[in-house]
């Protein structure tokens, strides 16, 4: 008699902020050379995992209707597994969708991260952590840090990490309502290029900045609106390439009474941020 397997349920897929982004250079194939520190926030997407017998893999999710499947990182990553390690099965994959779409949070490469990190535990087929993270690279620059599960200082295109413990502050994130398409941020001609590269060892010290933001806010006066209005109650700045904004905060109340007098046309939320992804903790109760 076959026996079916329960679903594996609410495995996390945390956004981070870009506690810094500088671009250092940019390389042949015209990719750009960053250092940045990614630290995760304890605001997530949720995915369901049931395994099957049979070798499809599906998506159940309301995102069909604004990303096809096909383009979705959740599939790309769980084929991926499937297709390195030779897997004979497939799965159900179930996703809540929480966390805003393209703006800067890193919600998809997220939800890729978690995807390979469950499947490869569900399905046993025990890739190290190394090889997850090269399948992982192939799909998005963020996903590594985020099959890591570590805040990390990045280098190359974000593949290159070294686990660092900045201060696990509150934040307040504004979410403008406006796409900023990241390949045109990295093609303008006013990007700034070349930010001397840092040292680990002083990058605590040093002003925290990221190299987008200016670009970002002349185009886009929803993103210049938030930060203008952030910026008087805490230090501000924006995460990625946008078009998400955090002002930093030593206590959640002081956060949320800020998030209190937020202007109606803007929207945002309080989230904490956290140095280990909840990710590792739920790879760590398997069931
Ligand atoms: C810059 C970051 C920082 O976290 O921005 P966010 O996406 O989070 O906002 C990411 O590393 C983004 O990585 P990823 O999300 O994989 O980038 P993609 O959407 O694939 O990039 C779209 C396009 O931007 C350009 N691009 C992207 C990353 C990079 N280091 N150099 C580039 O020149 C390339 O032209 C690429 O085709
Ligand atoms: N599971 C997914 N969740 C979010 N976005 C996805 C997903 N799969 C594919 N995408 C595509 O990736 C793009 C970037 O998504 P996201 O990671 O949320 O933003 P960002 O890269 O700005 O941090 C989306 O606009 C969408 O087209």
């Amino acid at each position: 008699m076959k026996t079916t397997l329960p679903v594996s349920k609410s495995w996390p897929a945390p956004a981070k902020l870009n506690l810094f982004l500088h671009i250092t250079g940019q390389r042949e194939d015209g990719y750009h050379e960053l250092q940045t520190l990614f630290q995760f926030i304890d605001h997530c997407d949720y995915l369901d995992f049931h395994i099957t017998e049979t070798p499809e893999i599906r998506l159940h999710s309301t995102m069909s209707d604004s990303v096809p499947d096909s383009d979705n990182l959740i599939l790309k990553a769980a084929k991926s597994l499937k297709d390195y390690s030779g897997y004979h099965g497939g799965a159900d994959i179930w996703l809540d969708k929480l966390l805003p779409m393209g703006g800067g949070l890193g919600g998809g490469s997220s939800d890729a991260a978690t995807t390979l990190v469950a499947l490869n535990a569900l399905w046993n087929t025990r890739l190290p952590n190394d090889k997850l993270a090269e399948l992982g690279l192939a799909l998005g620059a963020d996903v590594p840090v985020f099959i890591n599960g570590l805040a990390a200082f990045a280098e190359g295109v974000g593949e290159k990490l070294q686990s660092v413990t900045p201060p696990e502050l509150w934040y307040l994130v504004i979410t403008p309502d406006t796409h900023v398409c990241t390949r045109s941020i990295f093609q303008h001609s006013d990007l700034p290029r070349c930010t001397p590269k840092l040292h680990l060892d002083t990058l605590m010290s040093n002003k925290w900045t990221n190299d987008c933001q200016n670009l970002v806010i002349k185009e886009h006066p929803q993103v210049a609106n938030a930060l203008s209005w952030l910026v008087e109650y805490a230090p501000s700045r924006m995460t990625g390439t946008g078009a998400c904004v955090f002002g930093e905060f030593k206590h959640s109340q002081q956060a949320l009474d800020v998030l209190a007098q937020l202007p109606a046309d803007m929207k945002g939320f309080v989230a904490k941020g956290l140095n280990t992804s909840p990710l590792l903790a739920r790879l760590s109760k398997l069931d």
